[in-house]
């Protein structure tokens, strides 16, 4: 089975924190490996809250500000490659924004390749364009490495009727369709990311990385977190 895993930048640092957290990123490195050691086939997004969201960034255009974090985007997938590495996962970084010598640069015989030979491809720079956020980039990536499922990995359990982050009364919706999401104003996605979906068939679960095993128990199709399914 194949899955696009869409990381939040935070999950590197920690809730809330910038930078990285050398004993989070280990705990992530290890929640991966448990996956691939499982047989599943890995890809990830990767996305740069812990270093820079472009709507955060004061005093400059959007497009720079923006051009800013897919950079961010780019240091998270080198440094991520160089920790799954140390503990074996043999890593490829996949990116159109950048030429450097640790990445390559996207090609549907290349990612095939990847897979088909065991590596965790890791899918830095977004969608190449300002104006988006990595959610609909897990989308697109999610298509062309013909992934079964997304898979959320975030900081809350699922999806609510509203951010439970700043709602203590929010309710849990376990399962929805993508138009009910949209429909919803639910902005655990953004609204791009949803319509791709829905447009292209995704299935997206949504589930609390920084809970130990949840990766894996979403995979092995355990009703953790929520579900939202084309319509
Ligand atoms: N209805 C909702 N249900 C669940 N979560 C919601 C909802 N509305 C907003 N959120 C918020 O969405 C956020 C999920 O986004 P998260 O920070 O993981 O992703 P991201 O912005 O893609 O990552 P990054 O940290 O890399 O920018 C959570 O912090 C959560 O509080
Ligand atoms: O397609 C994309 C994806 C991302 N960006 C910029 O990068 C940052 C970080 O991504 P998050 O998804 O917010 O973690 C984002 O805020 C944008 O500034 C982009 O321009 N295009």
């Amino acid at each position: 089975m194949r899955v696009l895993v869409k990381l939040s930048g935070e999950a590197l640092s920690g809730e809330g924190r910038k930078g990285f957290d050398p004993e989070r990123v280990s705990y992530l490195t290890s929640e991966i490996k448990k996956v691939v050691e499982e047989g599943y086939r890995v890809g990830i997004v990767v996305g740069a809250g812990n270093l820079f969201r472009g709507i955060e960034l004061r005093g400059l255009s959007r497009e720079r500000a923006d051009q800013i974090g897919l950079l961010g985007t780019v240091m998270n997938a080198v440094y991520l490659k160089d920790h799954f590495e140390r503990e074996g996962l043999k890593t490829k970084i996949f990116s159109q924004i950048v030429n450097l010598p640790d990445v390559e640069s996207v090609s549907y015989d290349s990612i095939e390749s990847a897979i088909e030979n065991g590596f965790v491809l890791i899918f830095a720079g977004g969608t190449s364009n300002p104006f988006f956020t990595t959610d609909t980039a897990a989308v697109l990536r999610a298509k062309e490495m013909k992934a079964q499922i997304i898979v959320k990995a975030t900081k809350v359990d699922g999806i609510y009727d509203k951010d439970p982050k700043r709602f203590s009364d929010a309710r849990k919706i376990e399962r929805l369709t993508f138009s009910e999401a949209m429909k919803m104003r639910i902005e655990v996605m953004d609204a791009e990311a949803f319509a791709l979906c829905k447009k292209l068939g995704i299935t997206v679960r949504v589930i609390n990385f920084f809970e130990p095993g949840s990766l894996l128990r979403a995979l092995k199709g355990e009703n953790i977190g929520s579900i939202v399914l084309p319509d």
